[in-house]
């Protein structure tokens, strides 16, 4: 996709204005900063982030993406990720193979994901195998993206380590390195779809996600509001947000807001939409629960929680992952209590730190 000839984002679209963080600010440790990233964390969960210098490579995944998505459907559907969310949501997914809702309407999107252990293990498969295009890319395009990730995403969760009162690395300590873990990254492809959902209503799986975006067509369900609002892409910003399992290891403290995917908007919304995201799960046996041993914060949180049995999952990481997977695949669809199923923690109330001004 050549960035460049597309259309602008319309004028007349109403948008949800992000907080823009500049990672070059908390890479240095800036404390005003941090303090804007731990409001964007609280409140809706989602910011903007400029300077993280991953821009390179970012251009070189849209490129596998579109050589990816290019292939012949026959090829790719070699590579298909199964209705098991066994293989821990990897490989190509074809577009309405997942539900966008409870009556079991179907998704536009088609997904490229390659685990992370995939591509740090290369030439070394560790997990799965993928098509041609991405093997071809794995060393000079999709290691390096994923490298850079982690950089930015250990480097917040760091920083959001120290604001939750948890002893030094506590957080990197759920995201080994070594372990597998559903850590992946993904292209994401669909035409233009009208008013249907290209992505549906979802909060996401893991931790923190690291999203890019040309075209419009996310929005976000912002806290007491009933309307969807577009996040307007601004070049070189890159969108965060955080995922289930920082919901819950905080005890709520941090937000992990639902977002959806639509057509995007005015003109844009004539054009086949490309998006790149690297997500960062914890650990596969990493336990989904909060951390109330290691942190007054969370201790305290957890204990206001109007349901604190929400945050004390008895799931590891890879079963939470693997029932959210399986239940949004349409295969596996019996009715409504099958989307129920593939739910994440959208229903909790925040809970407001006590001792943290915001
Ligand atoms: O394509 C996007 O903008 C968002 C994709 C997304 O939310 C996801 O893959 O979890
Ligand atoms: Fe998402």
């Amino acid at each position: 996709m050549d960035a460049t000839n597309l259309p602008a984002f319309p004028d007349d679209v109403p948008t949800h204005p992000l907080l823009v963080i500049d990672y070059a600010l908390i890479k240095a440790r800036e404390p005003d900063e941090i303090e804007r990233l731990w409001t964007a964390a609280t409140k809706l969960g989602f910011w903007y982030l400029k300077n993280h210098g991953v821009d390179e490579e970012v251009r070189g995944m849209f490129d596998m993406g579109a050589e990816t998505m290019a292939l012949p459907m026959e090829e790719k559907m070699k590579y298909e990720q199964g209705n098991e969310g066994m293989s821990f949501g990897c490989g190509y997914k074809a577009a309405g193979a997942n539900a966008v809702d409870a009556t079991g309407m179907l998704d536009t999107a088609q997904f490229i994901n390659v685990a992370k252990d995939d591509a740090l293990a290369w030439p070394v498969q560790a997990r799965r195998d993928y098509p041609s295009t991405v093997n071809a890319r794995m060393e000079s395009t999709i290691r390096p993206f994923v490298e850079g990730s982690l950089a930015v995403n250990n480097t917040l969760l760091d920083v959001l380590n120290d604001k939750l009162g948890l002893p030094k690395g506590t957080l990197l300590q759920q995201h080994p390195r070594e372990e597998f873990s559903g850590s992946e990254t993904r292209v994401l492809y669909s035409p233009p779809s009208g008013d249907r959902q290209v992505v549906g209503s979802h909060t996401d799986f893991g931790s923190l996600s690291f999203l890019h975006n040309r075209l419009g067509g996310l929005q976000v369900l912002v806290p007491g509001t009933e309307t969807w609002q577009y996040v307007k892409p601004i070049p070189g910003h890159a969108i965060c947000n955080l995922g289930d399992a920082m919901t819950i290891f905080s005890a709520g403290i941090l937000r992990s807001n639902l977002h959806r995917v639509m057509s995007p908007p005015g003109l844009q919304g004539a054009h086949y939409r490309f998006s790149l995201v690297y997500f960062t799960r914890p650990g596969n046996s990493v336990v989904l629960r909060a951390l109330t041993d290691s942190s007054p914060l969370i201790a305290d949180a957890a204990a206001r929680a109007p349901d604190p049995k929400k945050y004390d999952t008895g799931m590891t990481s890879l079963d939470w992952f693997t029932r959210r997977i399986k239940n949004q695949r349409i295969a596996n669809r019996k009715g409504p209590e099958t989307w129920m199923a593939s739910r994440g923690t959208e229903h909790s109330e925040p809970t407001v730190p006590t001792q943290v001004a915001v």
